[in-house]
């Protein structure tokens, strides 16, 4: 009996030892029980820890603010345009003006929309589908300069937005037509891209397709006077400006394309065009920027591009710089604390290393002197 109750009296003495460790374990079990974390909170957490172990890529967040973007602004037709001309800078230009804050322009080089019919039959969404989502603050533009060469161009621009602005790039006609030939034989096309004309200038030399354009243009007594002459009076300068402006009026008002080679010495005639656009838009659409000033002081015409389009001043002298000393052509410094200079792809600039012939430049000028 004493046994017993010994028994008895070390079980209750153990007791809230036992419940105490019980307790305690049975606690631990829930705890580790309840760490144990379900199917949906493991997805979550992974996907958490995958979102915040690895840093974004600055891809990934690019696309994360365009998406925002998009969500937030709409795509609008462009405020102004870069028209032309060919070959004066315009690529060069485009990518200045759009380091400036208030200006966006799509992605695509060129949209090439009003002139190429296969593109302009798509309709104007397809063209709005071009630009870039930007908010109401900002002014969209985008350049093709060969809106301002082909007939139909300024009425299908000015039927979708007669208030839009209109830059155009002149330059010197006689290097500017020697930068298209260098462009067109440097240039791989498809073959169904290739315009009438355009095979032929590939394989000729500069005179030659000068020759040719010159023959086409003003007959082949008049092309044949041009070379090897240094001088040409009054009566003769009319005679030739009246016949090349004919030529030029048949495609005009059939509106056709001018044709290459031809093509060569037309898109080097600014006031020809200038003309014809002003009898679709008002003089005050226009904006006229000398590509040599571009070329020497871009921050000077940048900046008559900022008071055209009444934005605030952004361009000035250290905007730009050049690459080194020899270098002809300034660069941009896109941002403010950019150390070095940024200028656009592809490869403008083919003028710098070749030249055209004496006859060809000389008949060019005597030409260019005549017609204009
Ligand atoms: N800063 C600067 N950097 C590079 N290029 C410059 C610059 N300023 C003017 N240019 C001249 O621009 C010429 C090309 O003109 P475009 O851009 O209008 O050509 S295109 O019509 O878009 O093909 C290009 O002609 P090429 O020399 O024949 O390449 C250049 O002479």
């Amino acid at each position: 009996m004493n046994e017993q109750r010994r028994a008895i009296n070390n079980l209750m003495a153990i007791a809230p030892v036992f419940s105490i460790c019980c307790y305690f374990f049975v606690y631990q079990i829930e705890e580790n029980i309840s760490i144990i974390p379900s199917k949906e909170e493991l997805i979550q957490d992974f996907s958490f820890r995958k979102s915040s172990s690895s840093h974004k890529t600055k891809k990934e967040n690019k696309e994360e603010t365009e998406n925002e973007h998009e969500i937030l602004y709409e795509k609008r037709l462009p405020d102004f345009i870069i028209t032309g001309m060919q070959k004066c800078g315009t690529t060069v230009l485009k990518y200045f003006l759009e380091a400036h804050p208030k200006l966006i322009t799509p992605k695509l080089g060129e949209i090439h929309f009003f002139e190429k019919d296969w593109n302009f039959e798509q309709g104007k969404e397809w063209y709005l589908d071009k630009m870039p989502n930007a908010s109401p603050e900002l002014l969209i533009f985008e350049k093709t300069p060969d809106y301002m060469a082909v007939p139909i161009v300024a009425k299908r621009i000015f039927e979708m937005k007669p208030d839009i602005k209109i830059i155009v790039l002149t330059c010197d006609p006689v290097k500017r037509a020697f930068s298209n030939y260098l462009h067109l034989k440097s240039v791989k096309r498809p073959p169904y891209e290739v315009a009438p004309g355009v095979q032929e200038v590939i394989n000729s030399t500069f005179e030659e397709a000068i020759l040719s354009a010159f023959t086409t243009s003003l007959g082949a007594p008049n092309a044949d006077f041009l070379f090897g002459k240094s001088k040409i009076n009054e009566k003769k300068k009319n005679e030739l400006k009246t016949i090349f402006n004919s030529y030029l009026d048949k495609f005009w008002e059939e509106e056709r394309r001018f044709p290459m080679p031809a093509s060569l010495l037309i898109r080097g005639h600014f006031t020809y065009f200038m003309e014809k656009w002003l009898q679709i838009f008002p003089s005050e659409n226009f904006l006229t920027i000398d590509g040599n000033l571009l070329t020497a002081a871009p921050w000077k015409a940048c900046s008559q591009v900022e008071e055209f389009l009444k934005i605030e001043n952004f361009f000035n002298e250290s905007s730009f710089t050049k690459e080194n000393e020899n270098s002809k052509f300034y660069c941009i410094k896109k941002h403010r604390k950019m150390k070095y200079c940024s200028k656009p792809g592809g490869k403008k600039g083919r003028t710098l290393s070749q030249n055209m012939t004496k006859e060809a430049e000389n008949a060019l000028m005597i030409f260019y002197d005549a017609i204009s």
